[in-house]
C-alpha cells in the first residue's frame, strides 16, 4: 500500500505555518509500514509542490525498501520532475500517468487507446530510460489492455472509483439493484486485472478505495501489486486521532490552570465594580 500524501499538502497550503507538515507525515506513515508514498504534483500545486516532490526523495533515500510513485500528466510537467530527480540521484520507482487535464478536480478516467497511444509511446520510453517503471491510469476495460501493454507500459492502475461508488451504494439495504451493481463491478475488474496479466503487465489500483471497500476489491481482483490510498486514509487518520488530539489540547489548558501564576489569579479578589 502506498499513502498518498496530497491532502496533508492541500491542508498545510491553507497557511503558511508549514503544518500539517507531508514529510512527518510520510515518516508516520513509512514507521507504520506503509510500503510506499505516492505524490500527484499538479501543475496548479494546489497540494503537492515542487519542493514536497523533492524532500519525499531525499527521505525516501532513508527507506531503502519502500516505493516512491509519482503520478501526472506526462504532457505537462512530469518528466522535468522526473529528469531532475535522476540527475540529484534521489530515487524515484514508478511515474503514473494519468490523463488530467490542467486544473482538473480530481482524476476521473484513464488514458482511451488507440486515441492515446502514438503520444504515449515516447514518453513512457523516456520514463523507463530514467529507470523508472511505468504504469498507466487506466478505466477496468479488459479490452484495453493489450494495447497498454504493446506500447511498453510495466503496469496499468485500475481507476477504482466507480468499483468505490458501486461498493458505497450496496451499504444502503433499501436498494436490492446496489448489491448486483456491485457484483458487476467487481466482475468488470477482476476480468481488466486478468486481461492486463494475460497481456504481461503487473496491476495497481486506486482512487477512492478506503477501509469499507478495499478487502473485498483485494478479495476478487485476483493479483492487485498495489494500492494507492489518499483522500479516504487522511480522512481515517483525522477522525481517528480526534480523541487523542483533544485529550491533548485539554492536558495542556490543566497544566496552565496548576500553575503557580493562574492559582494566584484565582486567589486573588475581583476588584468590585462602582
Ligand atoms: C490518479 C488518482 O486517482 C489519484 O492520484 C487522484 O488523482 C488523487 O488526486 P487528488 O488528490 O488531486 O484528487
Ligand atoms: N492513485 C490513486 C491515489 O493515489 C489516491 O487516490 P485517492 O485515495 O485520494 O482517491
Amino acid at each position: 500500500m502506498s499513502v498518498n500524501l496530497n491532502k496533508v499538502a492541500l491542508l498545510r497550503n491553507s497557511r503558511h505555518l508549514g503544518i500539517p507538515s507531508v514529510l512527518r507525515a510520510a515518516q508516520a506513515c513509512l514507521q507504520a509500514g506503509a510500503h510506499g508514498i505516492t505524490v500527484h504534483p499538479r501543475p496548479d500545486e494546489r497540494h503537492i509542490r515542487r519542493h514536497d516532490v523533492f524532500e519525499l526523495a531525499e527521505l525516501l533515500q532513508g527507506w531503502p525498501q519502500r516505493e516512491y510513485n509519482i503520478e501526472g500528466n506526462p504532457f505537462h510537467n512530469l518528466l522535468e520532475v522526473a529528469r531532475e530527480l535522476r540527475a540529484r540521484g534521489l530515487p524515484l520507482h514508478q511515474l503514473t500517468f494519468v490523463p488530467d487535464s490542467v486544473g482538473q478536480y480530481t482524476s476521473d478516467h484513464g488514458w482511451s487507446l488507440p486515441t492515446d497511444a502514438e503520444r504515449l509511446r515516447p514518453v513512457i520510453a523516456q520514463a523507463q530510460a530514467l529507470g523508472a517503471r511505468v504504469s498507466l491510469f487506466m478505466d477496468a476495460e479488459p479490452g484495453q489492455m493489450a494495447a497498454a501493454r504493446a506500447l511498453g507500459a510495466d503496469r496499468v492502475e485500475l481507476y477504482t472509483e466507480p468499483y468505490a461508488a458501486a461498493h458505497s451504494a450496496a451499504d444502503c439495504p433499501l436498494d436490492g439493484k446496489a448489491s448486483t451493481a456491485l457484483q458487476a463491478q467487481l466482475q468488470r475488474y477482476a476480468a481488466a486485472a486478468q486481461a492486463a496479466q494475460a497481456a504481461g503487465l503487473e496491476v495497481n489500483a486506486g482512487h477512492d478505495l478506503n477501509r469499507a471497500n478495499l478487502s473485498d476489491f483485494l478479495r476478487q481482483v485476483p493479483g492487485v501489486r498495489e494500492v494507492s490510498i489518499g483522500h479516504a486514509l487522511i480522512a481515517d487518520a483525522l477522525e481517528l486521532g480526534y480523541s487523542a488530539t483533544v485529550c491533548d489540547y485539554l492536558r495542556c489548558i490543566d497544566e496552565a490552570a496548576a500553575s503557580p501564576a493562574a492559582q494566584a489569579a484565582q486567589a486573588t479578589p475581583a476588584t468590585p465594580r462602582p
